[in-house]
């Protein structure tokens, strides 16, 4: 038997309560298949030991949604961009919803779906918090990647590795069907927003880090200082009296724990590491909501089960499960 875990405490009105959103999405990339995690990750019991274990009340809705009855029939490249009125009718979608539960004062849980969807959670959650609080939130993005690409610099045209560049407001764009829907009390300060274990950030995205003085640890910093240090340095950062939306793409782990992944690049985060990073931002109390992003189950037959796992466990702990 552990004992009950700390739930946040400094930001939630309602401490015990999540929100659930299950996104079956994966038009930011090529790839299909992360349309099915959300449902293996509930399926493999994530939910249930929330519930049970962590002691969590759980909103959810139980809908796996790809919100086919907004995505539009036809959708050419636009500005470099791949299915651009698709990916920003669905997290303009998604938006509402985690802005609802988050206007409650509820820990959100968004399960991708390719790291796309975080433009549509991020945006909610900084919306509500605004409103809530007149505050704003800081951004720890857990990756391999920066996400960072605005649709010029992108060498893929996949807007799953754009989400922070329209966050941050460095990509704009005035169609209202094409992201002009993002007003700024959904943006976030690029001064508040932290990587951590990021390995291949492309020419361009290296660009954008430099000349905005964006934080961001490498795997280099991670192997140099160590995990417990990075992570405070993260933290430190953004100050402790912040609000924090942890956005965790699972290809920041090593391909050896976490090989379903649709950009898997070696010499990452061990599963450990990966579960640290969590278990700090629990400890800090002011974990407000969360991305488990870019598990794909169809990609690796033997690794799928393993992912989802890796996936599963990075969750709890970010929600306050401990080892001891
Ligand atoms: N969320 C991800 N896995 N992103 C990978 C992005 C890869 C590359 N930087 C791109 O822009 O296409
Ligand atoms: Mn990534
Ligand atoms: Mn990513």
């Amino acid at each position: 038997m552990t004992a009950p875990p700390t739930l946040q405490p400094k930001f939630l009105p309602q401490r015990d309560q999540l929100g659930v959103v299950a996104v079956g999405f994966s038009g930011g990339q090529p790839r299909p298949g992360t349309d099915a995690a959300p449902m293996a990750l509930i399926e493999s019991g994530l939910l249930d030991q929330v519930r049970d274990e962590l002691g969590y009340q759980v909103h959810y809705d139980n809908k796996v949604h790809d919100y086919s009855d907004v995505r539009p029939a036809s959708d050419p490249v636009y500005r470099n961009m791949k299915r651009p009125a698709t990916v920003s009718a669905v997290t303009e979608a998604l938006q509402k919803q985690v802005y609802e539960h988050a206007k409650e004062g509820r820990c959100v849980l968004t399960l991708g779906g390719d790291h796309s969807i975080a433009i549509g959670s991020i945006a909610g959650t900084a919306k509500a918090t605004r409103e809530r609080l007149g505050r704003e939130i800081a951004v720890i993005w857990v990756d391999a990647h920066a996400d960072i690409n605005t649709p010029e610099t992108s060498d893929s045209g996949n807007i799953h590795g754009m989400p922070a560049a329209f966050l941050t407001g460095l990509a704009r764009e005035d169609r209202k069907d094409v992201f002009g829907w993002i007003t700024d009390d959904m943006r976030i300060n690029l001064k508040k927003l932290v990587y951590i274990g990021l390995r291949d950030v492309d020419r361009g995205e290296k660009q954008i880090l430099r000349e905005h003085g964006i934080k961001a640890f490498s795997m280099h910093d991670v192997d140099r200082y160590g995990i417990g240090k990075v992570v405070e340095m993260a933290l430190g950062h953004i100050g402790n009296d912040t609000p924090i939306h942890l956005s965790f793409d699972v290809d920041a782990l090593d391909p050896m724990w976490a090989p379903s992944t649709g950009t898997p690049v070696r010499g990452g985060l061990t599963l450990r590491e990966g579960d640290f990073i969590a278990e700090c931002v629990h400890e800090t109390g002011s974990l407000i909501a969360m991305d488990m992003v870019e598990v794909n189950p169809s990609l690796e037959s033997q690794g799928a089960s393993e992912t989802i796992r890796a996936g599963c466990s990075i969750v709890r702990c970010a929600l306050g499960d401990t080892l001891l």
